[in-house]
C-alpha cells in the first residue's frame, strides 16, 4: 500500500459519502498511475459523477483518503486550488466561447491564470503561439483555427474544450461522457485523440459507449453502488457475472 500511495498520481482509499443517508460512494478505493488512461463504466447512479466531484473538490467525502501525487490531500483543497494543482475536468456539455474563434478560445485558456487585463491586452508570445499550434494539431482543428467556435460541429466543440483544458497543462484530465452526441467518425477520432494525450497526461474517461471503450483499449473500472465492482481489460470485466448482471446485461 505504501508504494501505491507514494507512486500513484491519484489515490483514493476507503472513500465514502452519503446524501441524506444514501451512500452514493461506499468505501471506494481507486488509483490512477502517472500518464495512465482509465475508462470508468457503470450503471446510472453508480457514483461516477460523485467520484469526479470528490476528486475535483466539489464534494467533500465523509470518510477516506484522497491523495494527488502521493502527498497532496485533495480533501483539504477547494475546486480552484485543485485545478491549479493540475487536475482538469471536462463536463459532458461543451462550454466554449461561441462568439470567439477557435484560436482565441485556446489563447484565452492559455492566459486564464494571468488575470483579465493581461488576457485582454498582453501580446501572445512566440512560445504561447507554438503551444496553440501544437494543441490545434492534437485536437484536429488546425484548419478551423480562424472560424468561430459557434460554427464547429458538436464533436469539434468537444475537442476544442479538451484543447482548452490542455492549455492549462494538467497532470490529470477527467473527461465525462466525451462522445455522447458525436457522429461515429468523431467517436473513433476521439478515442485516437485521447490515446495521444495519455502518456504525457493521465486521463480518466467516464463513458457508456462500449464501442468507444473498446477503441480506447485501456484498463476499465466498473463502478456499481458507489464502489469498484470489477477492474481489468474490457474483455475481463465483460465476462464477470456481477458486471453482466448489474450493467452490461441490462
Ligand atoms: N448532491 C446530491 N444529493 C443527493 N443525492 C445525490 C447527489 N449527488 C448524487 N446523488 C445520488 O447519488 C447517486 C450517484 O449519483 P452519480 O450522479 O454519481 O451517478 P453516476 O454514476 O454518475 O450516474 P449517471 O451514469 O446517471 O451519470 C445517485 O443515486 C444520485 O441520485
Amino acid at each position: 500500500m505504501t508504494d501505491r500511495l507514494t507512486q500513484s498520481l491519484l489515490y483514493l482509499d476507503g472513500v465514502s459519502v452519503s446524501f441524506d443517508g444514501f451512500r452514493a460512494i461506499n468505501d471506494l478505493s481507486f488509483t490512477v498511475e502517472h500518464g495512465e488512461m482509465r475508462a470508468i463504466i457503470g450503471p446510472n447512479g453508480a457514483g461516477k459523477t460523485t467520484m469526479m466531484d470528490i476528486i475535483t473538490g466539489k464534494t467533500r467525502p465523509d470518510e477516506g483518503t484522497v491523495l494527488f501525487e502521493g502527498t497532496v490531500d485533495l480533501t483539504r483543497h477547494d475546486e480552484s486550488d485543485i485545478a491549479r494543482l493540475g487536475i482538469g475536468r471536462k463536463f459532458q456539455k461543451p462550454t466554449v466561447f461561441e462568439s470567439h474563434t477557435v484560436e482565441d478560445n485556446l489563447e484565452l485558456a492559455l492566459k486564464r491564470d494571468h488575470g483579465i487585463l493581461s488576457t485582454l491586452f498582453s501580446d501572445t508570445s512566440a512560445e504561447q503561439k507554438a503551444r496553440i499550434d501544437a494543441i490545434l494539431d492534437t485536437i484536429r482543428l488546425g484548419h478551423r483555427r480562424a472560424d468561430l467556435a459557434a460554427d464547429l460541429s458538436h464533436g469539434q466543440k468537444q475537442w476544442l474544450e479538451i484543447g482548452m483544458l490542455l492549455a492549462q497543462d494538467p497532470k490529470l484530465l477527467l473527461v465525462d461522457e466525451p462522445v455522447a452526441g458525436m457522429t461515429d467518425a468523431e467517436t473513433v477520432e476521439t478515442a485516437r485523440l485521447l490515446r495521444e494525450i495519455a502518456g504525457e497526461k493521465a486521463v480518466v474517461v467516464v463513458e457508456h459507449d462500449m464501442t468507444f471503450i473498446r477503441d480506447l483499449d485501456v484498463k476499465v473500472t466498473v463502478l456499481a453502488e458507489g464502489s469498484v465492482l470489477a477492474e481489468g481489460s474490457l474483455d475481463h470485466v465483460s465476462a464477470d457475472e456481477r458486471v453482466i448482471e448489474s450493467y452490461l446485461g441490462r
